[in-house]
């Protein structure tokens, strides 16, 4: 090669070798960390051909941490160091694969779109958020994205991103300001000045850490090569982009010609600061693809930006919304608890005072007045205020919990110091959370244990919308409440249906017998139904295979009065549950063959409730697994069914969404030139099959010609062997004639011998 080529000279900022994280990331992206945190945006990006050391370099492995947790610990430990100041993260995680944009942290939100408008600039929505107060916490948001993000193992590498992953903090802050004392006459009101601190501006910066796909010549596998293309194609177009940006002679940019040039073109086009790693392989055989990469990073190089500090005043800057709503909410607050003391002082005087013994005598002396007309009013005024006061102080507690609630996400030096969690030193394995291996693929359940969370979504006008999961977990069980209630209104409408029927044929003077209406209706509620079904839905999910079964088949709960329905498993742990007052789902474990059945009873003492095993065996029901109606409504059974539910719903959206991508990407691929020349080849090779057939076709027939001729020589040889053994056989009788004649010859010879002798 080098005979080949002159030799050609790059400039690079840093060529670094060898497997050290810890001196790239001070070498290239410390500082430009250090700026993001002073409200310069700051994007880093990882280049290279496939297996290169991409993922290595951003992610890194437990014992040589990359780019990115070093850079989580660093954006907290400016923090930390920074008492001025006090700050607000949130982090969004999303992946370009095959030219579309997919949420990590939402996985079913895909194709998702980019917007820009003069403020925000270039932005994808609508994209969740989470709005994150530790390293841990941001650390396991990056575990939950990593499981979701593409990767497969190619012929290069056995664990090869597929996809552009972007991960990106937004970073809020602004100075923090000495905090007045309230006045409980401070008026309220969201749009009002309070007066207690002057607004300054919020700083917003965003640091994008991006782990692009890696280029790779050709795959053997189909669908890698499908992945490939894609990933080419935005390759090159950031190529372009670069190429065009370092042109002096300018012109048009084609940002909009791949997805990752269009997300990343605020931050190439000048207001970032922004750090390439080129990765390249030290072998041989990848000089072609090394030499381009170097191309490739000595036109970064000549990139000029010019990142300027963007300061927000408005709402879209959640730290100024919330500081705003703290100063509200404590102002409401003190406000309630003026009204309280207020209250309790004319309560007091009203009543006696003290601590209310007071007000209970006077009552007492009231009740023993004449007039019980009076004391009836005065202990109606007195239950009034109780609530009042009981409701006032649910206020105060709610107003409380929002604000506490609010103080939490708004990180300052001292908040971080409190929660403790010193940094850790860098090149240990101590800037993974506790306990947590960074592997790029985890359990997903490990994120589940993400405690508090907290998360916003930014519409395509770039309206914040928050998810507290305290408010969506209450609004979960208030809907299972209201399921629950319609699916018992459905029971007690057809119940009453079916009365009416009754009635109606009464008055008409048709015999009916009630008795057996009523215990129809009994037996066969419709919530009764509902909740076996939903419950032995679940238990298929869980992997439990249910079967319906009559009486015999699964086994029996009976009941004085009540009828079984039984319904059959074959294995798993059982369980006797009271679900309703009247009905009872039972389950018993045993090795083989385990009965689960229901049961209604009309009145409980008069129950005895018994499973019947399939050997004969009976089993009581304990009281102390009964439930009452109100614990349906609440019951950890159910918290684990929705869950289930949600879960199961997760999952089958996931799938859904995974075959109607699948779908698109058939159809993508069908539009496709390589799908059309694929065409081709196989037209030719039809063609090609059909030449072939009839030449084989044509040779059957020489052979079957060749056949018969030889058969025809072998049937003339046959006939000539013939031939020629009969004039053999008739030669062999003329010379045993011949020998008889000359035999006779002799004898007459010797018969005229004697004859002349005589
Ligand atoms: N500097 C390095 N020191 C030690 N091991 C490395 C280094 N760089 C890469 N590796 C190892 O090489 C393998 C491939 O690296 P990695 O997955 O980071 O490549 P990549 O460029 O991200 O590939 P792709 O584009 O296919 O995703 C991994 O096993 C990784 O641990």
């Amino acid at each position: 090669m080098r005979e080949r080529r002159s030799a050609v000279d790059y400039t690079y900022d840093h060529a670094l070798t060898g497997s050290d994280n810890e001196a790239i990331y001070n070498s290239s992206v410390k500082n430009l960390v250090q700026s993001a945190m002073e409200g310069f945006n700051g994007t880093v990006f990882a280049y290279g051909q496939t297996s290169s050391g991409k993922t290595y370099t951003m992610s890194g492995t437990s014992n040589q941490p990359g780019i990115t947790p070093r850079a989580v610990e660093d954006v907290f430990k400016h923090i930390r160091e920074n008492s001025e100041r006090e700050f607000l993260l949130r982090v969004s995680y999303l992946e370009i694969y095959n030219e579309s944009i997919r949420d990590l942290l939402s996985p079913e939100a895909i194709d998702l779109k980019i917007h820009e408008d003069r403020k925000r600039g270039v932005y994808v929505s609508p994209l969740k958020e989470e709005i994150v107060t530790t390293p841990s916490q941001v650390m396991r948001i990056i575990q939950r994205g990593d499981y979701q993000r593409h990767t497969s193992s190619t012929d290069y590498n056995v664990h090869s991103s597929r996809s552009h992953s972007i991960f990106q903090i937004v970073i809020e802050s602004r100075e923090r300001a000495p905090t007045a004392p309230l006045s409980p006459t401070v008026p309220t009101g969201r749009k009002m000045s309070l007066g207690l601190r002057s607004p300054s501006a919020v700083r917003v910066s965003q640091l994008n850490l991006i782990d692009l796909a890696g280029s790779e010549k050709a795959s053997s596998d189909v669908e890698r090569r499908k992945e490939g293309a894609f990933i080419n194609k935005s390759l090159l177009t950031l190529g372009t982009v670069i190429a065009k940006l370092t042109d002096e002679k300018g012109g048009h940019i084609p940002y909009r010609d791949s997805k990752l040039t269009r997300i990343l073109q605020s931050s190439l086009s000048g207001n970032a600061r922004v750090s390439v790693i080129c990765t390249i392989s030290p072998s041989f055989l990848n000089v072609e693809e090394s030499h381009n990469t170097l191309k490739f990073a000595a036109r970064v190089k000549k990139i000029i930006t010019k990142a300027h500090t963007n300061q927000v005043m408005d709402d879209k800057a959640l730290l100024e919304k919330y500081r705003r709503e703290i100063t509200e909410l404590k102002a409401q607050l003190l406000l309630t608890a003026a009204a309280a003391a207020a209250g309790a002082s004319q309560h007091d005087s009203e009543y006696g005072g003290g601590n209310g013994v007071g007000g209970r005598q006077q009552l007492h002396q009231h009740q023993q007045h004449p007039d019980s007309h009076l004391s009836h009013l005065l202990e109606r005024e007195r239950l009034k205020h109780e609530e009042e006061m009981i409701e006032m102080n649910l206020v105060r507690n709610a107003l409380k919990e929002r604000i506490d609630q609010l103080t939490k996400l708004i990180l300052t030096s001292q908040s971080i110091n409190a929660k403790g969690g010193g940094v850790a030193t860098a090149g240990t394995s101590g800037l993974l959370p506790d306990g947590l291996q960074q592997s790029p693929v985890t359990s997903p359940t490990s994120a589940a244990a993400l405690s508090g969370r907290y998360t916003v979504e930014t519409t395509a006008d770039g309206t914040v919308l928050e998810f507290p999961k305290e408010i969506e977990s209450r609004l979960a069980r208030k809907d299972t409440i209201v399921r629950q209630l319609q699916s018992e209104l459905e029971a007690q409408q057809e119940k009453v249906a079916l009365m009416k029927t009754a009635l109606q044929r009464t008055a008409k003077g048709e015999v009916v017998d009630i008795v057996k209406t009523l215990a129809r209706v009994d037996m066969e509620p419709a919530r009764e139904k509902f909740l076996i079904e939903k419950r032995a839905s679940i238990m298929n999910l869980n992997g439990v295979t249910w079967q319906d079964g009559g009486p015999a088949a699964g086994g029996v709960v009976g009941g004085i009065g009540g009828a079984g329905n039984g319904v059959g498993r074959n294995s798993g742990q059982g369980s006797i549950r009271r679900v309703t007052r009247d009905h009872y789902v039972v389950t018993t474990a045993k090795a083989d063959s385990s009965a689960t059945a229901t049961a209604t009873n009309d009145d409980k003492d008069d129950t005895t409730s018994l499973l019947i095993l399939p050997d004969g065996e009976q089993l009581p029901l304990n009281d102390d697994e009964m439930y009452d109606d109100e614990d349906l409504m609440d019951t950890p059974w159910n918290r684990a069914e929705l869950h289930s539910l949600r879960q199961a719903k997760r999952e089958l959206e996931i799938v859904v969404i995974e075959q109607e991508k699948k779908l698109e990407d058939m159809v993508a691929f069908e539009d496709s030139d390589e799908f059309r020349n694929l065409v081709l080849e196989l037209e030719e090779h039809r063609e090609r099959l059909v030449g072939m057939e009839e030449e084989r076709e044509g040779l059957k027939a020489t052979i079957t010609e060749l056949r018969n001729s030889v058969r025809r020589i072998q049937e003339l040889e046959q006939m000539v062997q013939r031939e020629r053994k009969l004039r053999m056989e008739e030669q062999a009788r003329n010379m045993g004639r011949i020998a008889s004649l000359e035999a006779e010859v002799t004898i007459l010879k010797a018969e005229q011998s004697i004859l002349d002798l005589s």
